[in-house]
C-alpha cells in the first residue's frame, strides 16, 4: 500500500451530498483517504426522502468497476446501496476477480425516510454478499432481515443477533445501536476472538448526541472503518478512532443548516475546529483570575524569590507527595479509559512519571520522612479528581490543571533559578522542557476529547478544569495557613 490509502465506494448517490457516495467520498477524505466512487443507482432525493432512482445499465456498472481497477491499485472497497439482485451480482463477479485487501459491506435497504433502497426480491442476493466482504455494518433492522428475526429491542438482543450473522457468515459484524433508544449509543464489533478479543465482542461505548440529523451516518461509519483499516488500523482501533470522528461530525451537525428534513453530519468538523475557538484556550482564559491568585499567592512568591521558609516548603512537599500518590491512579485510569493506543500509552507514562520521579525529588526533600496525613485542601482536590472520572473527556479535564499550571509556573519560576537558590531542583524539574511537551500533548489530548464530545460533555468537561484550577489556588495556599508554627 502507498501512505495514502486508495478506497473505493460502490453506492448510490444523494444530490444532497449527506449520505451515499457523497458521504463516503468526505468521509474517505477527511479520515485521510483517497476517495474514489462508482455509482450504483442515481438516487433523486433529499433530507426529506427519496424521489425517484434511476438504475443505470448494469453493463455500464461493469464498465465503471473495471475502469477503476484496471488502472487503480485499490487499497479497499466500501460497498453501499446496490437497489436489485443483478447489481449485487455484478458486484459480486468483479470481486471474485479484484479481491481488493479490505472489503466493508453496509447491507442498506432502506433509508431513513423509510424509502426502500433495495428490492425485497433481492436481500437473499445480499446475504450471499455478507460471505464475500470483511465487514458487514448492519443497523437493527437491516440485522433483522439478514438473520430472519423480529428487530431487536435491546442491546443484548442484538449482540444475540450480531453473533447469528457473524456465524451464518463467516463475517465479522459490526453492530451499530444508532437505534436503540436511551442516553447511550454503543456499537460493538462481533466475530472471532482474534480479530476483535475475548469473548468475540469488542463494544464501544458512546453517548448519543441530541440531534436529528443523522442522514448518512451509516454511510460514513462504513466508509470510516474502510479507510483506517486500510490505514492500518486494527478493527477494533479503526471503530475507536470512526466513532470519535462520527460522534463529533453529530455534534456540529446542527451548525450545517442543510435542508429541512434529517440532515447531514459535518464531515469536516476537524478541519474547521483550528478556526474554532480551541476548549483549551476557553477553559484556561475563563480560569485567569485563579491562575493569578496562584501567582500572587505568598508561597509561589516565597519560592520563586528563594525566601520561602524550609518547614513550609518540607509541609507543602509532604502534601505533595500524599496528591500524586492519588494523581497516579487517576492518571493510570485515564489510560485504562483512552480511546487509542497512543493516549493510552501517554497516561501510563504520566502516571509512571508521577509516580516514580516526582517522588523521587520528594524523598529528596522529605529526608525520609513519611507523608503526612492529607490536609483537607489535598483531599478535596483528590475527592474531586476521583468524581470526575465517569468519562474520559471529563477526567482528562479534570487532570490537565496540574500538569498546566505547574507547567506555565515552571517556565516563569525559571527566570529566579541560579545555583544557590535554595530550592532549585525543584523549579528545574518544573521548568523541565520535557514535562512541557508532556503538557502540550495532555492538552492536545483534551482538545480532542472536547471536540468529539457533545455540547453537555464538553461543558462537564469545562467545570471539571474549572474546578481543578480552584484546587491548584486552595493547595499553594494551604502551606502558609496551615504549618502549625503559623496557624
Ligand atoms: N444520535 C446519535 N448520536 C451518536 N451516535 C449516533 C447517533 N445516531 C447514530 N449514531 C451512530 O452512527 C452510526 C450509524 O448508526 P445507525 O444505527 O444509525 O446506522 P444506520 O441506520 O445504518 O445509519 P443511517 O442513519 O445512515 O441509515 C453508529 O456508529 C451509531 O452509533
Ligand atoms: C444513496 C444512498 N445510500 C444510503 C442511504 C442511507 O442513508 P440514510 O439511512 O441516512 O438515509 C441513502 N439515503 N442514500
Amino acid at each position: 500500500m502507498s501512505g495514502i490509502p486508495r478506497v473505493l465506494s460502490i453506492a448510490g448517490t444523494d444530490p444532497t451530498g449527506g449520505a451515499g457516495i457523497h458521504a463516503d467520498l468526505k468521509t474517505i477524505g477527511a479520515l485521510g483517504g483517497y476517495g474514489m466512487a462508482v455509482v450504483t443507482a442515481l438516487v433523486a432525493q433529499n433530507t426529506r426522502g427519496v424521489r425517484e432512482v434511476h438504475v443505470p445499465p448494469v453493463g455500464f456498472l461493469t464498465a465503471q468497476l473495471d475502469a477503476v481497477s484496471d488502472d487503480v491499485e485499490i487499497d479497499a472497497v466500501k460497498i453501499g446501496m446496490l437497489q436489485d439482485a443483478a447489481i449485487i451480482e455484478v458486484v459480486r463477479d468483479w470481486l471474485a476477480r479484484v479481491r481488493p485487501p479490505v472489503v466493508v459491506l453496509d447491507p442498506v435497504m432502506v433509508a431513513t425516510s423509510g424509502d426502500r433502497l433495495l428490492d425485497a426480491a433481492a436481500e437473499d442476493a445480499l446475504r450471499g454478499l455478507c460471505t464475500d466482504a470483511d465487514l458487514v455494518t448492519p443497523n437493527l433492522a437491516e440485522l433483522a432481515v439478514l438473520t430472519g428475526r423480529p428487530v431487536a429491542a435491546t442491546w443484548d438482543e442484538a449482540l444475540d443477533a450480531a453473533r447469528r450473522l457473524h456465524e451464518s457468515t463467516g463475517t465479522l459484524v459490526l453492530l451499530k445501536g444508532g437505534h436503540l433508544d436511551g442516553a447511550d449509543c454503543p456499537d460493538a464489533l462481533v466475530g472471532p476472538v482474534p480479530l476483535v478479543g475475548p469473548g468475540g465482542v469488542h463494544e464501544v461505548a458512546g453517548a448519543r448526541v441530541a440531534t436529528r440529523n443523522t442522514h448518512g451516518t451509516g454511510c460514513s461509519l462504513s466508509s470510516a472503518m474502510a479507510t483506517l483499516r486500510a490505514g492500518g488500523a486494527s478493527w477494533p482501533d479503526a471503530l475507536v478512532r470512526a466513532k470519535q470522528w462520527l460522534t463529533g461530525a453529530l455534534a456540529h451537525a446542527d451548525a450545517l443548516h442543510v435542508g429541512r428534513g434529517n440532515g447531514p453530519v459535518d464531515h469536516f468538523h476537524e478541519l474547521r475546529a483550528p478556526a474554532d475557538r480551541a476548549w483549551s484556550a476557553e477553559v484556561w482564559d475563563a480560569a485567569a483570575a485563579v491562575r493569578a491568585g496562584i501567582e500572587e499567592c505568598a508561597f509561589v512568591r516565597g519560592l520563586g524569590d528563594g525566601s520561602l521558609e524550609r518547614d513550609v516548603f518540607t509541609w507543602y512537599l509532604a502534601q505533595d507527595a500524599r496528591y500524586l500518590g492519588e494523581y497516579a491512579r487517576l492518571l493510570a485510569r485515564a489510560s485504562a479509559l483512552a480511546p487509542t493506543a497512543d493516549e493510552q500509552a501517554f497516561w501510563a507514562r504520566s502516571a509512571q512519571s508521577a509516580l516514580v520521579e516526582e517522588q523521587r525529588l520528594h524523598s529528596a526533600h522529605l529526608d525520609g520522612r513519611r507523608p503526612a496525613d492529607p490536609a483537607p485542601a489535598t483531599t478535596a482536590y483528590t475527592d474531586h479528581l476521583h468524581a470526575s472520572g465517569r468519562t474520559y473527556g471529563e477526567l482528562v479535564a479534570a487532570v490537565l490543571p496540574c500538569f498546566w499550571i505547574y507547567a506555565d509556573l515552571g517556565t516563569r519560576l525559571t527566570a529566579a533559578r541560579h545555583e544557590t537558590h535554595p530550592y532549585d531542583d525543584w523549579l528545574a524539574a518544573y521548568g523541565d522542557p520535557a514535562f512541557a511537551e508532556a503538557t502540550a500533548q495532555a492538552v492536545r489530548i483534551a482538545d480532542a476529547a472536547a471536540g468529539a464530545a457533545s455540547a453537555h460533555e464538553r461543558a462537564r468537561m469545562s467545570e471539571a478544569f474549572r474546578r481543578s484550577a480552584e484546587h491548584e489556588l486552595r493547595f499553594f495556599e494551604a502551606p502558609m495557613a496551615l504549618v502549625p508554627a503559623r496557624a
